[in-house]
């Protein structure tokens, strides 16, 4: 049975007292509507993802609570002169158990092509420690009014199986994050991300059926606690990328109750 995995994606906000404020509200948050057995080991998984320079101190906070740490990007090399990259061996140092690869603003904003994503998604599979990917794809609106949608995140997928073959896949997490929905409060609907969260799903179990049926595919874009239970509800979603719902503690929160709720029917 797949977890629910809830993840912030805090994108260039906060500094170290939202950090320590969010950590802490959520961890206490979460853990005082568990259950007694539950707060031993929650039914579904947190992830929050900050800026850079703050994963230490996100790291070392996080580190006796319910909470993992990622990062938002990684450069595909270990070490060298790449002036403003930061590598997986550093995360991993900071704490990190996951980071972003390919998130849309990457793409758009930054230029990062299909390859780049593959080679960063590689460097994590072939990193030492765990470092999960969290590989992000979608279509734009133009895309989907063309009806590229499939076409678009096909590609995309394709593009790091070519790269690691779909072993490499086994453990990392997708986020289906159409572009048109990121911080617009436009989400698709419930059935819109089930059919594009089933084929992702189809696909890769047609390459091999069991790492099909286990990996999580999160969806992103305009969650919100009034939104996250029907969108968790659907059979291929198994939890949500937030990104502005994410920077306060009852917005988070509000999207942990859903996983809670549902924990155990994904
Ligand atoms: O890009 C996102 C998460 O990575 C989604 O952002 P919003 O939740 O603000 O739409």
């Amino acid at each position: 049975m797949r977890r629910f995995l809830v993840a912030g994606n805090w994108k260039m906000h906060g500094g170290l007292e939202m950090t320590t404020e969010l950590i802490s509200g959520i961890s206490r948050e979460v853990l005082n509507m568990a259950t007694i057995s539950e707060q031993r080991e929650l039914a579904y998984d947190i992830l929050v993802c900050p800026p850079a320079v703050l994963l230490q101190h996100a790291g070392a906070l996080a580190k006796s609570l319910p909470i993992s740490i990622g990062a938002q990007n990684v450069s595909p090399h270990t070490s060298g002169a790449f002036t403003g990259e930061v590598s997986l061996p550093m995360i991993a140092e900071m704490g990190c158990e996951y980071v972003l690869i390919g998130h849309s603003e990457r793409r758009e904003l930054f230029h990062e092509t299909d390859q780049d994503t593959a080679e960063k998604f590689a460097a994590c599979v072939n990193f030492d420690k765990s470092v999960v990917p969290v590989l992000c794809v979608g279509e734009s609106l133009s895309e989907r009014q063309q009806g590229q949608t499939e076409l678009v995140v096909e590609r995309q997928l394709n593009a790091v199986i070519d790269a690691v073959g779909i072993q490499g896949l086994d453990g990392a997490v997708i986020a289906y994050e159409p572009v048109w929905a990121i911080g617009t409060g436009e989400t698709a609907s419930p059935e819109q991300a089930q059919a594009v969260h089933a084929f992702i799903r189809a696909k890769l179990a047609g390459l091999d059926e069991n790492i099909g049926q286990r990996t999580q595919i999160l969806y992103g874009g305009s969650v919100k606690s009034g939104n996250a239970e029907q969108l968790f509800s659907q059979p291929d979603i198994d939890g949500g990328l937030i990104g502005g719902a994410s920077l306060t503690v009852e917005g988070f929160v509000g999207i942990c109750r859903a996983a809670q709720k549902l924990a155990g029917h994904a």
